[in-house]
């Protein structure tokens, strides 16, 4: 039998040339936190070759012979501890934000939520666009700083969707917006809200972490990254990696807290694989900072806009463990944007600009 595609009545139809489809992208999640599931899951997101940037034969062993067989198990048991009766928080928070910028953006616009891997897909969202003949797509990563395996992907991901269609709208990219005034003024209210109960002794900005090689990659100046001191600033030449825009989102927050120098850190976690990735790690510096007499620490994870597994799970539940165990008193961690109305605004205001 064949499908006939929903036919647009003709003032729907022309109402469409006029409108701007809205793509919101979020990494991914399993669809749920079954074994299968978070293997299926595990196999899209590693297989992407902006992820686990070896050769597609040494990538596809990895992956399939090794870390989706030994992984998934784990894994699978930490999911089940973040489920909730809403499903995967980086989901649900994502489908609150769909429906509260589609009401504040109007009829003007159509506001779709995706993932880069399993669901909803981004082969879904854009075809419901492509079918209603939208005069503009904007697609707007929900990643604040530049990662080839994040931002990158997408871009990536978007490209392939759309290169064989016959009308390629105009399509717009949200890059970044880790120096965003609305984003720097959301983590320093959410953390004001801590600071003016607790006296904290020690602040820690815990991103998520990239293999140093991509760093690597990524620098079009030629090397010039050492990954050391030359990401303190961020200027043209360095503008697009992800290290350096991680300590300039540090930066920002800490003047907007009033912090002082040595008082906060930037650090890296969630590593996987044995190659070197971007340091300080997170555990690393925990130990130093307990070795240290830190014992009230207020933990920020602004390369998230979601709590997910690696905020509320890794540094909510381990890296608390962690610190507890050694000695540390209080740990608390800053929720990230999740389903604020200032996220919903930040993200008008992009979506604007585009
Ligand atoms: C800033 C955003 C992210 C970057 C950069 C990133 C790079 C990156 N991640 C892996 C491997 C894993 N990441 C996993 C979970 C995960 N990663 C991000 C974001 C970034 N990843 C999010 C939001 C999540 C959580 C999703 C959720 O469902 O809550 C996982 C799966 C979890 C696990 O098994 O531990 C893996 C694996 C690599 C290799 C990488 C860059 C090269
Ligand atoms: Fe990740
Ligand atoms: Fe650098």
């Amino acid at each position: 039998m064949q499908v006939q595609e929903p036919q647009l009545s003709s003032k729907q139809s022309i109402a469409n040339h006029f409108k701007t489809g809205v793509l919101i992208v979020n990494l991914g999640t399993p669809d749920s936190p079954s074994t299968p599931d978070v293997r299926k899951y595990l196999r899209e997101f590693l297989m992407d070759g902006r992820v686990i940037d070896f050769p597609f034969v040494f990538r596809w062993m990895l992956v399939n012979l090794i870390i989706a067989p030994f992984r998934s198990p784990k894994s699978a048991k930490v999911y089940q501890e973040l489920w909730t009766d809403r499903g995967s928080p980086l989901k649900f928070y994502g489908e609150d934000v769909e429906r509260m910028l589609q009401a504040q953006l109007g009829t003007e616009y159509d506001v779709k939520l995706a993932m880069r891997y399993q669901n909803p897909s981004m082969d879904a969202g854009l075809e419901a666009f492509r079918k209603a003949g939208y005069k503009k797509i904007i697609v707007v990563p929900f990643f604040p700083q530049y990662a080839s395996a994040t931002t990158g992907s997408v871009y990536e991901k978007t490209m392939e969707i759309v290169k064989n269609w016959q009308i390629i709208p105009e399509i717009s990219f949200v890059n970044t917006f880790y120096d965003h005034p609305k984003f720097v003024q959301f983590f320093t209210e959410a953390a004001q809200q801590y600071m003016a109960k607790h006296e904290y002794d020690y602040f820690m900005f815990s991103y998520h972490g990239l293999p140093e090689r991509q760093i690597r990659k990524g620098d079009c100046t030629g090397n010039t990254c050492k990954l050391g001191s030359c990401c303190d600033t961020i200027h043209a030449m360095n503008q697009y990696c992800y290290r350096a825009q991680c300590h300039e989102t540090t930066r920002l927050l800490a003047k907007s807290l009033g912090l002082k120098e040595g008082d906060y850190m930037t650090t890296f976690q969630s590593r996987l694989g044995k190659d070197p990735w971007i340091q300080p790690y997170t555990d690393a510096t925990i130990k130093e900072m307990v070795a240290k007499g830190k014992k009230k620490i207020l933990v920020f994870s602004p390369a998230f806009v979601a709590d997910c597994l690696e905020t509320t799970i890794e540094i909510g539940e381990e890296y608390k463990e962690l610190f507890e165990e050694l000695g540390g008193e209080h740990w608390q961690l800053v929720e990230s944007l999740n389903n604020s109305p200032l996220w919903v605004d930040l993200l008008e205001d992009l979506i604007k600009k585009a």
